[in-house]
């Protein structure tokens, strides 16, 4: 990278820029185009891709928001016939800001847009957006025009995910060299629109990352396959310990995620009207029914449990929860199980993958759920070091955390997930790949991630799933392994509910399976 001559990656970033925004516009001639440029290299890479827009005959004004402007992009501009507004310290706002205190021109040029390139800030951001740069931000995302945004958001945290003050929400976003992890988790993902990862060249150059994603084949390499001579046991047995006379859902669901996830078995106990529910729709579940006070000594052989969803949190239910860790056995625990360990962390086993949402996390940790909500990645990462397990923060975008791993995001999230119930198939899935063989990390992560495709099929329904899931499958995940760009499919979809899940696991997974599909 020392021998490329200077300037070298900034026009190759510029260049795949212009492209996208070309592209975004479909015609450049007479397009007008609004250029927020910072006073860092961010906004270099924006002058430079306003100045091949003007040559093409756009209408290009860049507004500065600092007094050090990028020399060689503001030259490039000018000479490409492109408009410059200055902000002057009056427009600085004092803090206060916003967009009344930026001169009318800008907030007319910024308005009238077509598209507006945000080159703020990127990588070299650090803090709350300051004045001018916050208004121009706001200014933008009440605009009219397609936002795209250069590297990052602007006031999305590159390397955290972040948004501790106002921050552009771009409709696409063209990044450099590598996904930030700042894309990928809340709440920054969610500025972030369709995503392009731009190949600079200095992909060998880059340091190990701290979060990673599984890609369709990597998911699909790791999960459990019968043999020839596989039977039932080694397939994997996956014991559930879920729902009560109260919640009898709970148990039919995780049932439901842990059969159509490839269990061998699956073996429920509890109370005799959750049997009597998980055996009308999980005939193929083998069933014990507990008497308050027994424990899970006479449930039968099992490789991995499921412990949690809708158990209730009184002290029967807490001896029952005792009895199944005391097994030493590879455990999910969700739900009312992460209450009993939030009370009581005597609980704690190695060995375990826990699923919380951030309300049941913020137990775990005493930490208040909206700060778990602003700072994710830092909170799975702590408290998956502080209980020395697996974590599995669930959310707008699920992420996977285990002491000395990187931590994994997943990227088959759908908001379509945001309903009561999917939490325990999700539980009962990722027993099921625990079950058969799996380490806890690996399971997680293969679960949440089949769990979101699942999603997106159910939530596409017979019609659009095979296009949905594709969709999933190549531009989002190519995206995240840095090889391209990501769009979501345009299928038309609905609201889901959580027993759709079970019922679409099968399609996902043979999906997942056909790789030529994928690579297509
Ligand atoms: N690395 C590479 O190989 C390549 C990198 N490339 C590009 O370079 C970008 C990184 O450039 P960079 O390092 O110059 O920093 P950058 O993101 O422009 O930010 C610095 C500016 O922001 C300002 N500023 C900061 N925080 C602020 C706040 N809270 N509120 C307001 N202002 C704030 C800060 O102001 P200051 O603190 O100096 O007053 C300064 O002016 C990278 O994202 C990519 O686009 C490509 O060209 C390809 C090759
Ligand atoms: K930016």
């Amino acid at each position: 990278m020392a021998r490329l001559p200077e300037g070298t990656l900034m026009q190759r970033a510029a260049a795949a820029l212009a492209a996208v925004c070309a592209r975004t516009l479909g015609r450049v001639y007479g397009s007008r185009v609004a250029v927020l440029a910072g006073g860092g290299d961010n906004g270099g890479d924006a002058l430079f891709a306003g100045a091949r827009l003007a040559r093409r005959g756009a209408r290009v004004t860049a507004i500065l928001a600092s007094f050090r402007t990028h020399r060689a992009g503001l030259a490039a501009l000018r000479a490409a016939g492109g408009r410059v507004v200055a902000l002057t310290p009056a427009d600085s706002g004092g803090g206060s800001g916003g967009a009344a205190a930026l001169p009318e021109e800008a907030v007319r040029a910024v308005a009238s847009a077509d598209l507006i390139v945000d080159g703020l800030v990127g990588i070299g951001g650090s803090g709350a957006l300051r004045e001018p740069y916050a208004g121009l931000a706001r200014l933008a995302n009440d605009a009219p025009g397609i936002v795209v945004a250069v590297d990052v958001p602007s006031g999305v945290d590159a390397s955290t995910g972040c948004v501790p003050g106002a921050a552009v929400r771009a409709d696409r976003t063209v990044t450099f060299g590598a996904c930030k992890i700042g894309l990928l988790v809340d709440p920054g993902a969610s500025h972030v629109g369709a995503l392009h990862v731009i190949d600079i060249g200095i992909g060998p150059y880059l340091p190990e990352p701290g979060v990673t994603a599984l890609t369709a084949a990597d998911v699909a390499d790791r999960l459990p396959r019968p043999a020839a001579e596989s039977d039932k046991y080694r397939r994997g047995v996956v014991g559930v310990v879920a729902g009560s006379d109260r919640f009898t859902g709970a148990a039919v669901l995780a049932v439901g995620g842990a059969v159509r996830g490839g269990a061998g078995m699956v073996r429920y106990a509890g109370p005799a009207e959750p049997v009597r529910l998980v055996r009308a729709r999980w005939p193929e579940a083998v069933t014990t029914i507990l008497e308050p006070g027994d424990d899970v000594s006479g449930v039968g052989r099992v490789q991995a449990w499921v412990l949690g969803p809708g158990m209730g949190t009184d002290d029967r239910a807490h001896a029952l929860a005792r009895s199944v860790l005391d097994t030493g056995l590879p455990t999910v625990l969700d739900a009312d199980g992460l209450t009993l360990l939030a009370r009581d962390r005597s609980l704690l086993r190695p060995n375990l993958l826990l699923t919380p949402h951030a309300g049941e996390l913020s137990r775990l940790l005493g930490v208040p759920a909206a700060d778990i909500e602003a700072r994710r990645l830092e909170h799975v990462r702590r408290a998956a070091a502080e209980l020395g397990v697996t974590v599995l923060l669930k959310g707008s975008t699920t992420l996977v955390a285990e002491p000395g791993r990187p931590v994994r995001v997943n990227p088959t999230g759908t908001p379509w997930l945001a309903t009561a119930g999917t939490g325990d198939v999700l539980a009962g899935l990722a027993g099921a790949l625990l079950a058969g063989g799996l380490d806890t990390y690996d399971a997680g992560c293969c679960a949440a991630f089949l769990h979101g495709l699942a999603a997106h099929v159910a939530a596409a329904g017979p019609g659009g799933a095979t296009e949905a899931a594709e969709a999933v499958l190549t531009t989002m995940l190519d995206a995240v392994a840095g090889a391209g760009t990501a769009g979501r499919a345009d299928v038309p979809t609905a609201p889901i509910s959580a027993q759709d899940l079970p019922d679409a696991l099968p399609e996902a997974l043979r999906l997942l399976e056909s790789p030529a599909k994928m690579e297509e």
